[in-house]
């Protein structure tokens, strides 16, 4: 579904690359993570394969169309929905808006359907009295499943996620990674998470450890 080919990345900053010449192919129905140490480049390879940054070399393509054909603008709107560790809610509104909002921005198939809305989040353990309420009010972990619903509730078919269980507990890591591999193995979705955690990345399908400018794969 998702394919890197010969891709690099520097910042100008830097006077070597990041990575170069990787070439990796992610499919829908399974889940991956990358591990590697501090600073070795996730964030980065996760911001390009997100559309928020351009390789400096090779391409990215989906499906076969490069991301460049597709328009950054575009595939960032209908082809991947982003988990930050920080959740990155509207802050101002409450689960089931944060919900409804993004289905109407990325015009999901279920766009205005508010039983849908509240199905997904009730399912993530979002209780009846909080769906209405500022997610404000939702400890760190709700916070995340709502960031979580909201990939749900849209139809594109890559989510990534970088440090999703950063700010969270055992528990609630545990019950947002088995959400993850939900969305891979039930919604049939293609899932990249970046993780620090051997553990998080064990209970993903395959994973990848980015090392000397290289992604190994693990398993
Ligand atoms: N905008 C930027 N300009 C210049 N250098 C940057 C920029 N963003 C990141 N870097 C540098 O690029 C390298 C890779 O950063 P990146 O955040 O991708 O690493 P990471 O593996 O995700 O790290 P961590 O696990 O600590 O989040 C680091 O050395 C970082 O300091």
């Amino acid at each position: 579904m998702l394919k890197t080919q010969d891709l690099g990345y520097w910042y100008q900053t830097a006077n070597e690359p990041l990575f170069q010449n990787v070439n990796l192919t992610f499919d829908v129905g399974k889940s991956y993570a990358i591990l590697g140490h501090s600073g070795t480049g996730k964030t980065t390879f996760l911001s390009l394969i997100a559309g928020l940054d351009k390789p400096k070399t090779g391409e990215i393509l989906l499906e076969d169309r490069s991301l460049k054909q597709i328009g950054l603008t575009n595939y960032r709107r209908h082809d991947v929905a982003i988990v930050f560790q920080a959740y990155n809610l509207f802050t101002y509104m409450s689960p089931l808006d944060n919900l409804l909002t993004a289905m109407a921005i990325t015009n999901a198939k279920h766009a205005g359907d508010k039983a849908y809305a509240r199905q997904i989040l009730k399912d993530l353990g979002i209780a009846d009295d909080q769906l209405t309420r500022n997610v404000q009010h939702l400890s760190g972990g709700q916070q995340q499943r709502v960031a979580i619903a909201r990939t749900m509730a849209c139809d594109a078919q890559l989510v990534v996620a970088d440090e999703p269980t950063g700010n969270l507990d055992e528990d609630n890591t545990r019950a947002v990674i088995a959400q993850f591999q939900k969305i891979a193995h039930e919604q049939h979705k293609c899932v990249i998470i970046v993780t620090h955690e051997p553990d998080v990345a064990a209970q993903c399908d395959h994973q990848f450890r980015l090392e000397n400018k290289r992604f190994k794969q693990l398993a």
